[in-house]
């Protein structure tokens, strides 16, 4: 391929500056800087939709081996804001890739960054917080660049979810073989791999817009609810937590991710910022029933307060690394939610059982 490598500024709301060089894409970009620790799968990452806002550091030192498969994207586009990696190949070697990361990121004009000391980058922000940043290959002035990374909003506080849905309207996914049931999914942002868990589990999806309201969503006679992942501040979705709150108790509820946030805030429980967030496939979750430990795959910046959890919300799920929320369920209700991702996609699979209880309940519930 025919690209230029030119050189690269990068510059945190703190002053600190990385510099490094292109390996795709020119020009500016904003957003909050984060890290995941995923050894693979820097395309489901760079894909998912909850990655919106964000400039993602990849501490794996090694980016872009295995090149871009067809079918291993979590939606239709790059959703990161830029990318920074310690070295990219420009050889991928793996017979299923169709076209390399660089051309992907060059293709959707997503800037990609390599030379940076993304050991120090990620120490940094675990010891002072994700924080907002640039990617310059234009601007060479520090203190120019802090003024642009001053002016961008803050991660909280921003709605990001409500354009983030890839449906403008109500979209039927059928059940992969027998169906046996129907339930609508709130898609605030979706990662295409958690309808293809419930599609295979004879559940059909119709995905609506996260705005949907609470009549609306009645009046299609649901067996049951999901609730997707989705970028942005969850406190921001006043509207959503409200269609919820009409919702609740009516048919069996479950959400991943900013749904686990958005059912907290419909339950009465208040959520915040993390430091750093958890971004990563082998976060160790303490499941509270069964006292078993489940390697889980993360990608969030906001948790449910424990604190706030009120009475009939049970804490399910706990984090083993920080002692964070990672689950709760309002069994009156008939709704439960995980902060992590147990489609697993990139990652472990051991969390899987959560789809079959879901799919199980529904069935139950399933209008004949
Ligand atoms: N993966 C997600 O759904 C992320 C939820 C939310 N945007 C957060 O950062 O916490």
């Amino acid at each position: 391929m025919d690209f230029e490598r030119r050189r690269a500024a990068v510059v945190l709301e703190d002053g600190t500056r990385f510099d490094g060089w292109t390996f795709a894409g020119e020009g500016e970009a904003l957003g909050e800087v984060v890290f995941t620790t995923s050894m693979v799968g820097y395309q489901e990452t760079l894909t998912d939709p909850s990655y919106r806002g964000q400039i993602v550091t990849f501490t794996y030192p090694l980016i872009g081996n295995y090149g871009v498969i067809p079918g291993d994207e979590e939606s239709s586009r790059v959703q990161a804001a830029g990318v920074l990696v310690r070295e990219y190949t420009p050889y991928p070697s793996n017979w299923a890739s169709e076209k390399s990361l660089a051309r992907l990121l060059e293709e959707e004009g997503v800037i990609g960054v390599e030379g940076i000391d993304t050991r120090a980058l990620t120490r940094h922000l675990r010891d002072k917080g994700a924080m907002r940043g640039i990617i310059s290959t234009t601007e060479t002035d520090t203190g120019a660049l802090l003024r642009r990374v001053l002016s961008h909003p803050e991660m909280v506080g921003q709605d990001l979810a409500s354009g983030s849905s890839q449906i403008t309207e109500p979209t039927l996914l059928s059940a992969f073989g027998e169906e046996h049931c129907r339930v609508v999914a709130l898609d605030y942002g979706v990662k295409g791999s958690i309808y293809r868990e419930l599609r295979s589990r004879g559940i059909s999806v119709l995905a609506v817009p996260g705005s949907m309201s609470a009549e609306d969503i009645l009046e299609e006679r649901p067996a049951g609810l999901f609730l997707s992942n989705g970028p942005g501040d969850p406190a921001a979705l006043e509207r959503a937590v409200k269609s919820l709150q009409g919702v609740l108790g009516r048919i069996p509820t479950f959400g991943i991710c900013l749904g686990h946030q958005l059912l907290g805030l419909a339950l009465g429980c208040e959520t915040y910022k993390m430091p750093f967030g958890h971004h990563g496939a082998n976060h160790p979750v303490r499941n509270l029933k069964t006292g078993r430990i489940e390697i889980t795959s993360q990608n969030h910046g906001f948790a449910v307060r424990e604190a706030s959890l009120p009475e009939g919300v049970e804490l399910t799920h706990r984090n083993l690394y920080d002692g964070t929320v990672e689950g709760i369920a309002a069994p009156k209700l008939d709704a439960w939610s995980v902060q992590y991702h147990p489609e697993s996609s990139p990652g472990p699979r051991d969390s899987g059982y959560l789809f079959d209880e879901f799919a199980e309940r529904v069935s139950r519930k399933a209008v004949v």
